[in-house]
């Protein structure tokens, strides 16, 4: 059993492989081994998290992640912890494994309750092995036991933490998304930490979506059986290698990068510009040799004073065909008319904001952006969903039921590496396994953190990365400076653009 943390990739199975998995160790294993080590391992997490709980709640559901929580009762109880069972189940209608393990707790005198323990503190334990892998989506025509939902509330405001066996119960294993009814009331955070035990292998549903919140502190435990042939459905990224720097280099060796964007007041009364600066900072901030920045803007173009390193440029003076170019970070209306020739001209493009609306709205604009691979020229989408919807002609709601899916469509449709922004950010290309940003957190949920993003993918581009090595790495340098910033103090996205370096 190990922790999982940022710093190593890993491999994601979605729930038709992990059944697999199952499946095929269950039938070399004596019957019930798979949940006696399930029991077993979130018994000794238990202790681990909770070492002087004076009480512990164990949640059962019906089916077999209720079992895996049947068994973990019958090791606390064994240990001396006083622990509480609540069981959706009935004995002889569970299924066969589930059966074994109610049996087990009741000739260990496991006691048994209808409702949860009243009087359960910090120091004490939540066990939520309502539901697992074997979640259905649900829907409207499927009303939750009440049981079942007055237990997923109870565990949602508990002032006890929560260690979660395979799966926050509701989550569905794919998406990240929880089944129709199950979700927690309101958008308030749980009220205690969370933990979760994942049981054979690491599910997306985990670190994406709704399942960064709910997951919480994430730990595998195989069950001692390897995943075999199965390919993982996607990978959760890991640390990016650093690029190293031959002393006998210069400014030249680590690329020019272009920032188009940043619409300027006198045009539509909209000030646009310091998105572009970020994004140019971020740019300088990420490693680049050298940023250039075509603000566009009619009138003056200001000198920015903070960053005299960025060099001014009109959009005209800059020679495409041999920069990295960033285009679209705060562009307004005024990025549409150049994007047919940034389409055209740039090797390397990273495509933001209102380059992406702009192209979204124009099927030509769409044409130009897919064909641009077959040329060998290399592209960035960076989406928040809301424009992932409009580019993919689907509402937002589409778009997060299934991150990892839509992340894929839009690499596939436009023939580019797309980065669907949100909490777990997926970078997907065609033709494979999509990636799942580990770090970041809620404290990026502030103005400019975007174009930040956009540029420093500009930079990783501009050394000679592979575009989604370049997108992959961003993101998870980006997320890493968020997790790195020191309490109490503001996260703005400049004060970020100039931490990537750190
Ligand atoms: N078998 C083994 O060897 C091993 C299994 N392991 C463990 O088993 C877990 C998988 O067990 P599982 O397949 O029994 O499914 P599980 O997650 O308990 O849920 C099933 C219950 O959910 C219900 N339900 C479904 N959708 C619903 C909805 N929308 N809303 C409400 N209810 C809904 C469904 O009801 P039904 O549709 O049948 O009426 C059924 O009662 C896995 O995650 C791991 O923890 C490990 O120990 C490794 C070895
Ligand atoms: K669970």
């Amino acid at each position: 059993m190990h922790r999982i943390l940022p710093d190593h990739r890993a491999p994601l199975f979605d729930q038709a492989a992990t059944r697999r998995i199952e499946e095929a160790a269950a039938a070399r294993l004596p019957p019930h081994t798979l949940m006696q080590r399930a029991g077993e391992a979130t018994a000794r997490l238990a202790r681990a998290l909770a070492p002087h709980a004076r009480r512990i709640w164990i949640a059962c559901g019906p089916g077999n992640n209720g079992g895996d929580g049947l068994e973990a009762a019958l090791h606390l109880r064994t240990a001396g912890y006083p622990v509480t069972v609540t069981w959706l189940g009935q004995p002889g209608h569970a299924p066969a494994d589930a059966q074994r393990s109610w049996q087990r707790a009741h000739d260990a005198c496991v006691a048994f309750a209808d409702t949860p323990p009243p009087d359960l503190g910090p120091a004490d334990l939540c066990v939520d092995a309502l539901l697992g892998i074997g979640l259905a989506p649900g829907g409207a025509q499927r009303a939750p036991d009440p049981r079942l939902r007055a237990w997923l509330d109870a565990l949602h405001a508990s002032p006890a933490p929560v260690l979660a066996v395979d799966l926050p119960s509701g989550l569905l294993a794919d998406t990240g998304q929880y089944a129709g009814g199950l979700a927690p009331p309101g958008a308030t955070p749980p009220r205690s930490a969370r933990h979760t035990l994942s049981l054979l292998t690491l599910k997306p549903a985990l670190f994406t979506g709704a399942g960064r919140d709910a997951a919480g502190a994430v730990w595998l435990h195989d069950l001692g059986v390897a995943p075999g042939t199965e390919p993982p459905c996607a990978w959760l990224s890991g640390a990016p290698a650093p690029l190293a720097r031959a002393h006998a280099s210069h400014k030249g060796s680590y690329g020019d990068v272009a920032v188009v964007g940043g619409e300027g007041l006198a045009q539509r009364g909209l000030g646009m510009s310091g998105a572009a600066l970020l994004a140019a900072s971020a740019a300088l901030h990420g490693g680049a040799g050298r940023v250039l920045v075509a603000l566009l803007d009619e009138g003056l173009q200001p000198l920015d004073t903070a960053q005299p390193e960025l060099m001014l440029r009109r959009f005209d003076a800059l020679d495409l065909e041999r920069l990295t170019v960033v285009c679209g970070c705060g562009g307004g209306e005024a990025v549409r008319p150049l994007l047919p020739r940034v389409l055209a001209a740039a090797p390397r493009l990273v495509l933001d904001a209102d380059a992406l609306n702009a192209i979204a709205a124009d099927p030509a604009l769409q044409h130009q952006l897919s064909d641009r691979a077959a040329r060998g020229q290399a592209t960035v989408l960076t989406p928040h969903p809301l424009e992932a919807a409009r580019l993919l002609g689907l509402d937002t709601a589409q778009v997060q039921a299934h991150r990892l899916q839509a992340a894929r469509l839009l690499a596939e449709r436009f023939r580019c590496v797309a980065v669907l922004k949100g909490s777990g950010s997926v970078v997907a290309e065609p033709g494979q396994p999509p990636a799942i940003n580990p770090t970041g957190n809620a404290r990026l949920a502030t103005a400019g953190t975007g174009d930040v993003l956009a540029g420093l993918v500009g930079a990783r581009l501009a050394s000679g990365h592979r575009a989604f090595d370049a997108a992959a790495g961003a993101c998870w340098l980006h997320g890493r400076a968020a997790d790195g910033w020191r309490e109490g103090r503001a996260l703005t996205a400049s004060a970020l653009a100039r931490r990537l370096g750190a």
